[in-house]
């Protein structure tokens, strides 16, 4: 029987929440002063969506097959994405097999090399690779985890980002990691209210919860290095995204500089095989992170996954819901998930992408069982207003 053909692609984009998960309303605790590159500039301290955190938002991709199956998936790239989905990668979808995920990804990737390679060109294939895979799986009937080989576990294990490592624990999440929120602009002050927060959280969790930083890009190597060393007292587990992502010679640096154990981690603003190929190689990490949703998609994860396990690192992909557990079931690199508490105190679980997905799993416990539905197993929420800015 022959296979389903694409017959249209869509682009939308939607404000509030979904993929661009920082586009938060006020008083949200991923945006309450958290330590950025930017925070050099006293004015963009307090909030990472006044340099703009938040500016891309959320972009929607369906892809229609002739016998009126849908496939969708999301990823942060808003407008511009829209734009690049619709003029540029559409022709390489549109007419092909829906069983065509490699040549699809391959002419995507090979022809926006030109203005792409990294970035939101490769969060826009990330979003069609995601849908291509929704589509299949709905055609075949077949939760995607599937499509990749089947499960090595019955079930996810998490833990928990957010402001409230403290409560993650009661919820049953095997570890907490925690936004670092001064970074070297603020001088001592600011390095000792980081320990003085890391040390009340140690207080108030149990010793066999894992406590973790996120310092998503806002250091250099020196404080990196003494922030590190002043927080194994605490039995910090890792150290993510300390240093700039293209500062791979300081990445392999720190991590000759923290103490044995340690990890460093760093990947969510890595993109393609040869990128995490030089993290790997470079040594910059004890562990990686890619977000599958912008990093190339399913696709280009397998790949990032078996270079990853060759090199003995494990791969835990960044916060990026049902688009991850579907990989991270399938693949014995990958021993835990990360779940991100998206309620605006960390306080509660609550979907990742709310309120754009209906039927969103949450780790209850701190642990999934990843739903058997075919695809992805969400559907788009209809009362979120999607807008389609362009067409071709
Ligand atoms: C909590 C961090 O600052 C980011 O907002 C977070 O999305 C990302 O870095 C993560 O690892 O979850
Ligand atoms: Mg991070």
């Amino acid at each position: 029987m022959a296979m389903p053909k694409v017959r249209e692609v869509r682009a939308y984009v939607v404000r509030g929440g979904g993929a661009d998960y920082h586009d938060q309303a006020e008083q949200h605790w991923i945006d309450d002063h958290v330590a950025t590159p930017m925070a050099y500039y006293p004015d963009y301290r307090d909030s990472r969506q006044k340099f703009g955190l938040n500016v891309l938002g959320t972009l929607v991709v369906e892809v229609e097959a002739d016998d009126g199956t849908v496939g969708f998936a999301t990823t942060t790239a808003g407008e511009p994405g829209a734009y690049i989905v619709e003029k540029h990668l559409a022709r390489f979808v549109e007419g092909a097999p829906v069983t065509s995920i490699e040549k699809i990804w391959d002419q995507m990737y090979a022809s926006t090399l030109y203005y792409g390679r990294k970035g939101i060109a490769v969060n826009c294939i990330s979003a069609v690779d995601l849908a291509m895979y929704d589509l299949l799986g709905k055609i075949r009937q077949e939760p995607v985890y599937a499509l990749l080989g089947g499960p090595v576990r019955d079930e996810l294990v998490f833990y928990a980002t957010g402001a409230r490592p403290d409560i993650a624990e009661k919820l049953g999440f095997v570890g907490g990691k925690l936004p670092l929120q001064h970074g070297p602009a603020e001088g001592p002050e600011g390095l000792r209210a980081n320990l003085d927060k890391l040390a009340s959280m140690r207080e108030r969790v149990s010793e066999d919860f894992f406590l973790s930083w996120d310092c998503w890009m806002s250091l250099d190597l020196d404080y990196a290095t003494r922030l590190a060393q002043r927080s194994a007292e605490f039995g910090l587990r890792w150290i993510e995204e300390a240093l700039p992502p293209d500062d791979y010679w300081g990445y392999a640096e720190l991590r000759r500089r923290v103490p044995t154990g340690m990890w460093v981690t760093t990947g969510e603003h890595e993109w393609t095989r040869f990128g995490f190929r030089l993290l790997l190689e470079m040594g910059c990490a004890d562990m990686i992170q890619p977000d599958v949703n912008w990093c190339g998609g399913i696709t280009e994860l397998a790949r990032i996954s078996a270079l990853a396990d060759a090199h003995g690192v494990p791969v835990i992909p960044h916060g990026s819901s049902v688009y991850s557990y579907h990989f991270v079931l399938t693949r014995r690199n990958s021993p835990f998930s990360e779940f991100l508490m998206m309620h605006p105190q960390a306080t509660e679980v609550v979907p990742m992408f709310h309120p754009l997905l209906l039927d969103e799993p949450v780790p209850v416990g701190g642990r999934l069982r990843v739903p058997e539905t075919p695809g992805f197993g969400v559907r788009l929420n209809p009362e979120c207003a999607l807008h389609r800015p362009y067409t071709h």
